[in-house]
Formats: structure tokens, C-alpha cells, sequence
């Protein structure tokens, strides 16, 4: 089954979304992955706080309550039964003539799918490899809007480099993955870019901070470049879907020795989370 607005639909059924519809024409939206496992979802609160802060940054009126969207995601997965993958769900501005400023009436439209994922396992133990772009996106990456192309050209880039993903720097600073966030690690501490506008506040960085607290490690909030990465003891990516992954190559320079010993604490306390 999906979800549109407030209809339970069969997949297969003939569903449409308008060719109006300004998520479509503008990526005038915003949407949330949240992550399942053993059919619970993980930090489903978290993401709708920040789904709301989302809408409200791009002065949107989302259609239902928390509450109300909860209870739809959580019978959306119940009805699908799913074990372990991801809910994705989204809003856009609605359906109106195009235009680009704000349509007087439309109504916000919500979509959401499920759909099984396993977990990455060998990337979580291998570790990947990632490739290093410009930053060219917008001034509000802080905002998880549809408006993705940015995001997209970079993946693009990273799959036409062998790589798992692509960071992206932005005047000489290291910003963030196309998909994930990026920290570094030197001398048994954790470094990661300022949660500001020019990057996502990722649910699964929260997550990693609060590890990091836990273990007593410190978790720094500071600008870096890639030469930083470079002579880094060790790397690594986090997002709902990549979890905590490892770096174990920034182009063509290997960070540490493969996955350090801090990634692997961090995983290990993830895990127990989950
Ligand atoms: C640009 C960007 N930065 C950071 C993150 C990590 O945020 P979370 O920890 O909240 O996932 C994402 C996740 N993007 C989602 C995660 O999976 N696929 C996506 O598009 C992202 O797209």
C-alpha cells in the first residue's frame, strides 16, 4: 500500500499525482527517510520535528498534525508489514497553475511509501570509499526540501568515480555527503561540520553525538578542509540509511589504517540502539 493524504492505495491501482502538483514542477516540498527495523521505526519523533521545522522554514502548512502523520506512517508500515527498510514520506505546496510565487489555495499534498532495505553490512565492516566535489548548492541545506539536484549531481559524480559517495566542499571546508554527514577523527576526537545552513542536521548525527557523550568522546563541532581529512586518523559518514559507515578512502589517499577504533565504538553503541 502507499499513502496520499488521508487514502490507503493499492500500489498497483491507478494512482496519479497532478502535473501540477508544485513538488513536481518546483521540488516546492520537503520530505523525511526514517529507518525500520524488526518493524519499529527508528527516531520517528525526531524526524517529524525536524519535518515540521522544515515545512515551517519554507513557510508551508503541512496537512496533518505530528500526531496524525505518526499514526498514518506507523499503519503505513503495519499495513506492509515491514520488517527492516524505510518509510519515505513527503509534502509538497499542492497542485495550482504554475507560478512561482505562493498559489492563493492549494492544498498540501503527503505521500508516503515503505520500502524493505537491508542494511549495508559490508559497509558498516569494509568501509567505503568517497570522492570529494564542490559544494554548489543553495544557502539553506539546513531545510530537507525536495529540491535535490544538488545532492544528485554529486551522488552522479561519486558513481562515475567508484565511490559511495561524494563530499562536498564548499570554500575550502568540507561540508558534508551528498546523502550523509561527514566527520573526521584525530587524536581520539570527533570532528564534524557546524550544524548552520550549510548542512542537513542529520537524525543519525544527533545520534552520534549522544554516543559520543556517552563514551566520553569528544564530539567538536568545527570547520575543516580536505587536507585535514587527508591526514586524519580515521573518517566516516552517518545517515538513516548508511548508519555509521566508515571512510577508508577520500580519492586517492587512504585515511588510517581502515576502520578505527572510534567508528567501531560508535557502531558497536548504535547497534545496542537498535
Ligand atoms: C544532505 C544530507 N545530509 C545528511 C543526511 C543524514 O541525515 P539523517 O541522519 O537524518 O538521515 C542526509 C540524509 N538523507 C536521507 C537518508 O537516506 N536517504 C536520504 O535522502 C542528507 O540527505
Amino acid at each position: 500500500m502507499i499513502l496520499i493524504n488521508d487514502q490507503f492505495i493499492k500500489r498497483n491501482q491507478d494512482t496519479h499525482i497532478d502535473i501540477e502538483d508544485r513538488g513536481y514542477q518546483f521540488g516546492d516540498g520537503i520530505y523525511e527517510v526514517v529507518r525500520v527495523y524488526q518493524g519499529k521505526t527508528f527516531r520517528l519523533d525526531d524526524h517529524l520535528d525536524r519535518f515540521e521545522r522544515s515545512a515551517k522554514e519554507i513557510f508551508m502548512e503541512l496537512p496533518f498534525s505530528k500526531t496524525e502523520t505518526k499514526l498514518k506512517i506507523t499503519q503505513l508500515i503495519e499495513m506492509n508489514n515491514l520488517q527492516d527498510g524505510i518509510v519515505y514520506f513527503q509534502v509538497t505546496r499542492g497542485v495550482a497553475p504554475r507560478t512561482h510565487a505562493f498559489p492563493q489555495n492549494a492544498k498540501p499534498v503527503l505521500t508516503a511509501y515503505t520500502k524493505k532495505s537491508p542494511r549495508p553490512i559490508d559497509q558498516f565492516k569494509n568501509g567505503i570509499k568517497v570522492v570529494t566535489v564542490e559544494d554548489i548548492r543553495w544557502l539553506r541545506c539546513d531545510i530537507k526540501s525536495l529540491n535535490l539536484l544538488g545532492n544528485v549531481l554529486a551522488k552522479q559524480y561519486a558513481h562515475e568515480h567508484q565511490a559511495e559517495e561524494a563530499i562536498q566542499i564548499r570554500d575550502n571546508t568540507v561540508t558534508e555527503g551528498s546523502s550523509s554527514n561527514f566527520y573526521i577523527v584525530e587524536n581520539g576526537k570527533i570532528y564534524t561540520h557546524p550544524a548552520d545552513h550549510f548542512i542537513l542536521r542529520g537524525i543519525t548525527r544527533i545520534v552520534v553525538e549522544e554516543i559520543a557523550n556517552k563514551l566520553g568522546i569528544p564530539f567538536i563541532e568545527k570547520l575543516f578542509s580536505v587536507k585535514d581529512v587527508y591526514r586524519a586518523d580515521e573518517a566516516f559518514i552517518s545517515s538513516t540509511t548508511a548508519e555509521i559507515t566508515p571512510v577508508i578512502q577520500v580519492n586517492d589517499k587512504v585515511i588510517g589504517n581502515g576502520p578505527g577504533p572510534i567508528v567501531r565504538a560508535i557502531q558497536e553503541e548504535f547497534q545496542k540502539l537498535i
